[in-house]
């Protein structure tokens, strides 16, 4: 025993830190870092239960936004129009809520196929998504998918939100961003199930990612700007907490992205949840269809630090991913 304590005297700082990884990491399982709820949301169409948010994460979801929202519409005549949070979520919520929303949602990496005249692209889209949500009410056997209710935990969000921003949302959709490979490419959500104008509230958790906007083309011999520069590509690094407005004629001229990155921002993943409406049924079909699609459901795997299929529970349990 004396033996092994001068072993460790003789043992610099970092080495020391290193060995307290090395045994929190080796012998015990994970601990989750927030504390879970005994209280659930359960659903036929649900994989399995989603628990509500513990009181360690609604004890500070009061205190939001945590700080007042930046107006982004200087470029009028452009029609950008965004209200961004730096941070919405208090501090004191954003890591737990990150592990929260990646540990008890199902999420899916979808697969569908785009086809253009006989040819036809298989597409695996390149990060996990999920969604929740329906324009009609939950039930409506008018539906080809099997669209499933906001559970507890998000419809908390969403009224959270809904009360800053003077919206109503009746979508959540998720992404995770798995590493700096995962992404997604410039588009906009100007699907006509959404409106006019439609207003989509984004919140990031966990690793910073880049979000970038650029203008839509206008092909001549409209160009707007033939009297100006054209305008530039701009950049928002996104921090866990953040939460963007995204309102008024944005989407209709806009594309936006999170493009791969290698580096830190890389390393880490990332969280989006977006709340959204949709007017019509069609929307409910369309946001099914890309983003929970009918292949396995994958579950975020503590010990393994990865998603795994949740389908084959035993492989879940130990923690072997894809
Ligand atoms: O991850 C993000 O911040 C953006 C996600 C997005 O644009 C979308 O889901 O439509
Ligand atoms: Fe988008």
């Amino acid at each position: 025993m004396y033996l092994q304590f001068e072993i460790y005297r003789s043992f610099s700082l970092m080495d020391r830190i290193l060995l307290m990884i090395f045994v929190d990491t080796a012998c015990c399982p994970k601990k989750p870092k927030y504390t879970p709820s005994t209280s659930f949301s359960t659903h036929p169409s649900y994989p399995f239960p989603i628990p509500h948010l513990p009181s360690s994460i609604t004890d500070h979801l009061g205190f939001a936004p945590a700080s007042e929202g930046q107006f982004i519409n200087d470029q009028t005549d452009l029609d950008l129009d965004l209200i961004y949070y730096q941070p919405y979520i208090p501090a004191a919520a954003q890591t737990a809520l990150f592990s929260f929303l990646r540990q008890e949602l199902p999420f899916y990496r979808v697969h569908y196929a785009i086809d253009r005249g006989r040819i036809s692209t298989q597409i695996t889209t390149p990060r996990y998504t999920t969604v929740f949500g329906t324009s009609l009410p939950v039930g409506n056997t008018r539906y080809k998918c099997t669209p499933r209710p906001l559970p507890f935990c998000l419809d908390e969000l969403r009224k959270i939100i809904e009360a800053t921003t003077g919206q109503t949302f009746n979508f959540c959709l998720g992404n995770y961003y798995a590493d700096g490979q995962d992404s997604i490419s410039y588009h906009s959500d100007d699907e006509r199930f959404l409106g006019p104008d439609p207003a989509i509230a984004s919140l990031s958790f966990g690793a910073k990612r880049d979000f970038l906007i650029k203008h839509k083309p206008i092909p001549p011999p409209d160009s707007r700007w033939r009297s100006g520069p054209e305008p530039k590509q701009i950049k928002l690094a996104l921090y866990s907490g953040d939460m963007l407005l995204i309102k008024g004629r944005t989407q209709a001229n806009w594309l936006h992205s999170v493009p791969k990155r290698a580096g830190v921002d890389g390393q880490m993943g990332r969280i989006n949840v977006t709340f959204r409406k949709a007017v019509v049924k069609a929307g409910t079909e369309n946001y099914y269809t890309y983003n929970v699609g009918k292949g396995d459901v994958f579950r975020w795997n503590e010990d393994g630090g990865r998603m795994v299929p949740w389908g084959k529970r035993e492989v879940w349990a130990r923690g072997e991913g894809v």
